[in-house]
């Protein structure tokens, strides 16, 4: 039955599962305590949840679908070991699969998707104790497009019924919308969401010309396109380099798909093939609908703009 429903909703649905699991893994990580922290580089670690996230996810989605391209953050130096059974997830997520596919993207193949895994998005935040800043992110492009995405929180807390709930997963899926849970308007005054751990004087400056009520500094990519669907924030705002293609795919995905637009600070999209390169050197902004987007667009002074072009 499941082979009728078309590649790109069984890649979504399983991905949903996949996130779910690789968000098990980080809180067992954390649980043990012993996070074995490696210094990529500067500002940049990576964390023995980060290497098994990505390893779970890898191994679970290549397993089903043999032909996708999967990019992921990590360089994995130990892939030779034997990956634990468990880790091999093959559920898949039985309510998405009932979607209506949008009908360009119903013949799609494997060899035709690029799918961008961040195994954990905000690793300083996870290492300093801000987990709810963390996301697990899995975006699908097709055509250089981010066209679905997984944003997946493993410590999410919520009570339903008495009964305490860790976790939760939000997906989207171009022309169908968002589920997981569902979006709130934006604010009625300006609030911004940026960096909390990778600031510097241009980030700073383009925060100074938006003229906002409230500046909110949290970890993640993933997480700050949520405060924007959840009304928390209006815009989210980073001119500067250091996001990467992993970052930006499952949240471009999801926030397009509620309707928003995520693109660098010029306003153009950025191109998810899989050979483009990794770094996002023209910074983020995205806004929940247009008009926020365009307002934020109109701020940033073409000086900044031209700084950031040259770096
Ligand atoms: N200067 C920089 N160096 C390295 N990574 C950076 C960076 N600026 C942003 N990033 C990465 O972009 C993501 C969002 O950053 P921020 O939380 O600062 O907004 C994080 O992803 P990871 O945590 O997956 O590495 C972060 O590491
Ligand atoms: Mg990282
Ligand atoms: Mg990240
Ligand atoms: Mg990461």
């Amino acid at each position: 039955m499941a082979s009728t429903v078309p590649l790109i909703v069984r890649l979504l649905a399983s991905s949903v599962s996949v996130a779910n699991r690789a968000g098990k893994i980080i809180r067992d990580v954390m649980s043990k305590g012993e996070l074995g922290i490696v210094e990529k580089g500067k500002d940049d670690l990576q964390t023995e949840a980060d290497r098994s996230a990505q390893r779970c996810i890898i191994a679970s989605l290549s397993a089903q679908f043999p032909k996708l391209n999967i990019i992921g953050e990590e360089d994995n130096p130990d892939t030779e070991d034997e990956i634990p059974s468990d880790w091999i997830v093959i559920d898949t997520d039985k309510d998405i699969l009932t979607i209506q596919c949008p009908s360009n993207l119903q013949g799609v193949k494997e060899e035709d998707i690029v799918v961008w895994v961040d195994p954990l998005d905000g690793t300083s935040e996870y290492t300093q104790g801000f987990l709810e800043h963390v996301t697990v992110l899995i975006g699908i492009a097709v055509n250089e497009k981010p066209v679905a995405g997984v944003i997946h929180q493993p410590y999410y807390k919520t009570l339903i019924g008495g009964q305490k709930n860790i976790g939760r997963t939000i997906w989207g899926l171009q022309e169908v919308g968002v589920g997981g849970f569902t979006p709130a308007p934006p604010p009625d005054s300006l609030v911004i969401t940026t960096t909390r751990s990778h600031s510097n004087p241009m980030v700073e400056k383009a925060l100074q010309v938006m003229n906002a009520n409230q500046i909110l500094r949290v970890g993640g990519a993933g997480y700050k396109v949520l405060q924007l669907l959840e009304g928390v924030a209006s815009i989210y705002v980073f001119a500067s380099g250091g996001c990467k293609k992993w970052d930006t795919c499952a949240p471009e995905a999801v926030l397009s798909a509620a309707g928003g637009k995520l693109t660098d600070i010029f306003g153009n999209y950025y191109k998810y093939g899989p050979s483009e390169s990794r770094p996002n050197k023209t910074g983020v902004l995205a806004a929940v609908n247009n008009d926020l987007h365009s307002y934020a667009l109109s701020r940033i002074p073409e000086e900044l703009k031209n700084t950031l072009s040259k770096k």
